[in-house]
Parts: structure tokens; sequence; C-alpha cells
């Protein structure tokens, strides 16, 4: 088992090793589905290329599970694609069973499948419950920062979102919607993201 002192991610079985874990920046991302996290998140890792920075996906530990467990591929599971849409119920339903017994299991779990422990800027760019925030915030505190993507429900619509019950009216989908105390909103309609870049780079300093 790797020692907390070294700052390694070895053993994430515990809060405890995250004691001596420093990040300087966390930044927090939500949205509704289709709402552009991943391609907000995945433009925003390129524009930081020059810090050292890390994405962190928090359901990236619940797809591998499930990648290996029915031998589907990885990759397209992270991807914003068909197949990430067909198993999306059954995954959120066992990721759902697993966080009512630990809230930090997916959150640790991620920044160990990441290697993050030792890198100052984190981007996690799936958060979907108040849990998953609670949870950064007790054990990061003031280095958190949260970003609520929004986008009309048109411009969804044109990005693939459909309506589908089950999973837009799940609690994964909507225990943040009643939340209105965020570091930053950011509306996500247009094709144009330098704005939206650039202010949320401004959190980062
Ligand atoms: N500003 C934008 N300009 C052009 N295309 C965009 C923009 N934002 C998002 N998209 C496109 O919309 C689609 C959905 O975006 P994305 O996968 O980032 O959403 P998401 O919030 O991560 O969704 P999910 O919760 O389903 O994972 C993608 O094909 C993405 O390329």
């Amino acid at each position: 088992m790797a020692a907390a002192d070294s700052r390694d991610c070895a053993d994430a079985s515990g809060d405890s090793i995250f004691l001596s874990v420093k990040p300087r920046r966390i930044l927090l991302f939500s949205g509704k589905r289709k709402s552009g996290k991943d391609y907000i998140t995945d433009i925003l890792q390129q524009r930081l290329n020059h810090l050292p920075c890390v994405t962190i996906k928090i359901s990236g530990p619940i797809k591998i599970h499930w990648a290996k467990s029915l031998n589907l591929d990885f990759k397209e599971l992270l991807g914003d694609g068909e197949y990430k849409e067909k198993y999306r119920g059954q995954m959120i339903a066992w990721g759902e069973n697993m966080r009512n017994k630990d809230i930090g299991y997916f959150c640790r779990a991620a920044i160990d499948m990441y290697n993050a422990c030792n890198i100052p800027i984190w981007i996690v760019s799936d958060i979907r419950r108040k849990t998953d925030i609670q949870w950064f915030v007790e054990n990061f505190g003031s280095a958190c920062k949260t970003v609520r993507i929004i986008a009309d429900d048109e411009i969804r619509t044109k990005r693939g979102w459909i309506f589908t019950p089950g999973i837009d009216d799940a609690e994964s989908e909507c225990d943040l919607d009643n939340m209105n105390k965020w570091d930053l909103k950011v509306y996500n309609n247009d094709d144009d993201i330098d704005d939206i870049l650039d202010t949320i780079i401004s959190l980062i300093n």
C-alpha cells in the first residue's frame, strides 16, 4: 500500500489517503444531458495544456466496470454516441447502489483511475449529485469551484438529446436542478465558446 504522504493514488479505498493531497484548483462541472460538459471540458483541457492539469470523469470507473463485465468497448462507453445511451440506464442503477453505500466511492476511484493525486489542477467533467460536490468540498475545501453548464432544450435536442423516461427524470439527471449556488453559470447555446472558456479559465487564476 502506498504511504499517504507520497501523495500517491495507489490506494483509494478511504478518504484518509487524501489528507496530504492538495490540488490547487478543482473545477466541478455539471449540466443536463447534452448541455456540452464533455465538449467544453475537452477543449478546456486542450487550452490548458501548458499547465499541469487533468480531466477526471467520475463515470470513468463505472464505465470500466461495465465494459469489463459485459465485454464492451470502454472508449465507446466514454464517448457521446449510441453505445453510451444503450447502457446508460443500467450503469445509473448500479452506480446509484454503490453511491448509497459510500458517497465518495466513485470520486476516489476516478481520482485514482486518472492518476490525479500529484496534479495541481483538476477538471471534473461530470458532477451529477449534491453528494459528489459535498465529497469534494469536504476533502478539498476552497480549492473547489462549481461550474454549471446550461443549454436550451431546443439546442440540446439538436445535439442529440431525446427525453427518456427513467433517465431524464432520474436522480442522476435532476439532483442538481434545484441547486442555485454556483461559482459560475455558463450558457452553452452557441458554437463559439471562446468567451465561456475565458471565464472558466479566470476561475483557475
Ligand atoms: N458549443 C457547442 N458547439 C458545437 N457543438 C457542441 C457544443 N456543445 C456541445 N456540442 C456537441 O453536442 C453534443 C453533446 O455534447 P456533450 O457530449 O459535450 O454533452 P454532455 O453534457 O457531456 O452530455 P452527456 O451528459 O450526455 O454526457 C456533442 O456532439 C458535442 O460535440
